[in-house]
């Protein structure tokens, strides 16, 4: 083939995963495929130098900017880092540096945490930006979403330096990404890929309080800045880690590249008992006087290399596909392996995702299937042992009926999910339907668990969660396992959920994709189930946020007659299905349609306070100023740069009195 035009599509080719990776955080292949591709466009421009473009993917640091979010230059470059995959790759690099460098060589080794990297910027002792990495030379504004992290300290303790910039990687930690998962999963919606991109997508949400309801950390790797006194890539662990930042206690000095090669071999193998994901290992040279000796090509450091693990990949037999039912009715195609041992734990199961994974993988029963497990807790199927096939197999056919009622599945147009349409009557649906009614985010009705859920439905005593209200001690005290104390407790529990408020209510009525963000807003926006039941799909997709998936679940929800009566009877037992005369008294228009940022310290009311007065009043609460900004509300020691901002948009600057006296009316 022409060397010009392979070179041509392969840039073109990893251009494109660049924009799935960075932008859309929904990587098309793996990041060892990436690499590999990537490797090998590398070499045929060092083979063929006359071929050089500045803007190859070679060349440039993958990430972009996006235009959601104010566009930050950075005062000192953020690299990438050049990878390695084997022994013989890291030490043909520490010959390199020798070439360079005189005397001794410590190297310090980090992990590589997997998620999105950020800059942080402080002056005295306090946060005043975070920027993504961007392209390298400029990234998005974040600084909003990045306050809403824990770990993120917004004050410094101890000896800091006057101002710098720290760097460090956002992660999310595999047990709060399980969690959000489920939550999905249950919500019907199509779960997360994994950690890195859920991560990454996160920092790019437009609404800070979403952003703060998700478990992410931050951990600090590097320190950048003028007259920082630091000498080596150890003391700035150190330091960092005196000054409040989360520093993963993991990274050690090493005094040779053997003792880096333990070091990796032992994280390659302990890798799974960290709370988060790693995808590798980070070598350092420790001072800093040779790191500046070396200094760097154009997308990366010459004195550090990643080391990259690769994934946990077994292959082992597909014994059977089943098909698993959701209680929003979605089906779950699971592979059922012949057991084996993977990233420390035994994989009997798989999941396949959906019809067109199962399809584009050609997987069928009986073949050798290779399963790797990466950041997700439940392991993947990603691809078929064809060398194994057994040359009678027919491709899988998806199941046509629902394996639980034996309804005909459907499936909705642009959806990658089959559906049980059977609502009311699948078992499966009918149980998870009202185990999700009793759960803790839910009405969270004590005294009753799943379990008991599912019994009381197969003894005939319930078939949906308003007969949850027609329950007798009586009926219930011959269930197994079910003495005088806890019947009288599950009693007590679904009396007391009676006064849970509205917004719960809506959430635990099980409506396809309205979560408990959307039913908070929906429970805002509309005040009662009435109005809610009769609005109509335009009038829905006119609220905030609100898609036209979610407009059309909830009409469809409503229009079901059964879903009705429910709600009906709901009402009749008392059940709280409008806002509270309370909460309502608070609440006005007044400010509807008019966009706010805040900013600065407030004396009468908390930023937090603030905040819920303009989103209990209509408005709306932005995190930057932008053309559609209405009022600036400046408090004391506001940054200057929103001013200077605010004040070149023409933006309406109101102090905290003004804007108190605003909701008076
Ligand atoms: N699958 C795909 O389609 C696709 C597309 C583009 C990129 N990728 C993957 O992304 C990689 C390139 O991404 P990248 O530029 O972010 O580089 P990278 O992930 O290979 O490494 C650089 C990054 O590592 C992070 N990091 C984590 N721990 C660190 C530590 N202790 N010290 C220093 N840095 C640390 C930093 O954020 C740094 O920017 C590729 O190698 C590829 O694996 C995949
Ligand atoms: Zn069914």
């Amino acid at each position: 083939m022409d060397i010009e035009l392979k070179i041509k599509e392969l840039r073109e080719e990893l251009q494109k995963h660049n924009y799935n990776y960075y932008v859309l955080d929904k990587p098309e292949i793996s990041d060892y495929d990436f690499d590999m591709k990537l490797e090998e466009l590398q070499k045929l421009e060092e083979q063929n130098p006359q071929f050089r473009d500045e803007n190859s993917p070679t060349q440039r640091v993958g990430g972009a900017i996006t235009k959601n979010f104010a566009t930050v230059e950075h005062e000192f470059r953020m690299y990438s880092l050049s990878n390695s995959y084997s022994k013989e790759e890291l030490e043909e690099w520490e010959n390199r540096i020798r070439k360079v460098v005189d005397g001794e060589v410590k190297y310090v080794c980090e992990l590589k945490y997997d998620g999105a990297s950020i800059s942080l910027t402080y002056e005295n002792g306090s946060l005043i930006k975070a920027v993504t990495r961007g392209d390298g030379f400029q990234g998005d504004d974040v600084t909003n979403n990045v306050r809403t992290i824990r770990s993120v300290p917004l004050k410094l303790k101890g000896d800091y330096p006057e101002k710098f910039h720290i760097r460090g990687e956002i992660v999310l930690p595999y047990e709060g990404f399980a969690q959000m998962n489920a939550e999905r999963v249950d919500l019907g919606e199509e779960p997360y890929a994994n950690p890195r991109n859920t991560a990454s997508g996160s920092l790019k949400l437009q609404d800070s309080a979403e952003v703060a309801r998700r478990p992410l950390e931050c951990l600090l790797y590097s320190i950048t800045g003028n007259n920082t006194g630091i000498t080596s890539q150890y003391e700035v662990l150190e330091k960092a880690r005196s000054w409040g930042f989360k520093v993963p206690a993991e990274s050690e000095l090493k005094n040779s590249i053997e003792e880096v090669l333990e070091y990796i071999n032992y994280w390659d193998h302990h890798r799974h008992d960290l709370p988060y994901e790693t995808d590798g290992v980070v070598i350092k040279v420790d001072n800093i006087h040779q790191q500046e000796e070396l200094g760097h090509t154009a997308k990366s450091p010459r004195w550090a290399m990643a080391y990259k693990f690769k994934a946990e990949q077994e292959s082992t037999k597909l014994k059977k596909i089943t098909y698993q039912v959701g209680r929003t009715g979605a089906i779950t195609p699971v592979a059922n392996l012949a057991p084996v041992q993977l990233a420390g734990t035994t994989v009997k199961r798989a999941s396949l995702h959906n019809a067109d994974q199962i399809e584009k993988l050609d997987v069928r029963e009986g073949d050798t299937v290779f399963v790797e497990k990466g950041g997700e807790i439940i392991p993947k199927i990603v691809g078929v042992d064809f060398t194994k096939r057994d040359p009678d197999s027919e491709p899988t056919s998806y199941a046509a009926n629902c394996p639980e009622c034996g309804t005909e599945l459907i499936r909705n147009k642009g959806e990658a999910q089959h559906y049980c349409p059977n609502t009311n009557g699948c078992p499966p649906q009918i149980i998870g339907r009202i185990q999700h009614y009793i759960s803790r985010k839910a009405m969270d009705i004590e005294g009753l668990g799943g379990e008991t859920v599912a019994l009381l439905v197969k003894a005939g005593l319930i078939e949906n969660y308003a007969d949850l209200y027609t329950l007798k001690k009586e009926d219930v005290l011959p269930l197994e396992r079910m003495a005088e104390k806890s019947a009288d407790n599950l009693i007590k529990g679904i009396e007391n959920s009676k006064a849970i408020p509205f917004e719960r209510v809506l959430f635990a009525l099980g409506i396809r994709y309205v979560g408990e963000t959307v039913a908070k807003k929906l429970a805002k926006h509309f005040k009662n189930i009435d109005s809610i039941m009769s609005a109509t799909e335009e009038e829905l997709v006119n609220l905030d946020e609100i898609g036209e998936r979610i407009a059309w679940s909830v009409v469809d929800f409503f229009s079901n007659k059964a879903n009705r009566e429910n709600v009906s009877r709901l009402k009749e037992y008392g059940i709280q299905l409008e806002i509270s005369a309370e909460k309502l008294a608070n609440q006005t228009n007044i400010l509807e349609g008019k966009i706010f940022v805040i900013s600065g310290v407030f004396n009468q009311v908390s930023r937090n306070d603030a905040k819920k007065l303009i989103e209990d009043n209509g408005g709306k609460v932005s995190g930057s100023i932008s053309s559609k900004t209405n009022y600036l509300v400046a408090g004391e020691n506001m940054g200057p740069s929103k001013l200077a901002k605010a004040e070149k948009l023409g933006t309406q600057i109101i102090s905290e009195d003004d804007f108190l006296k605003m909701l008076e009316n």
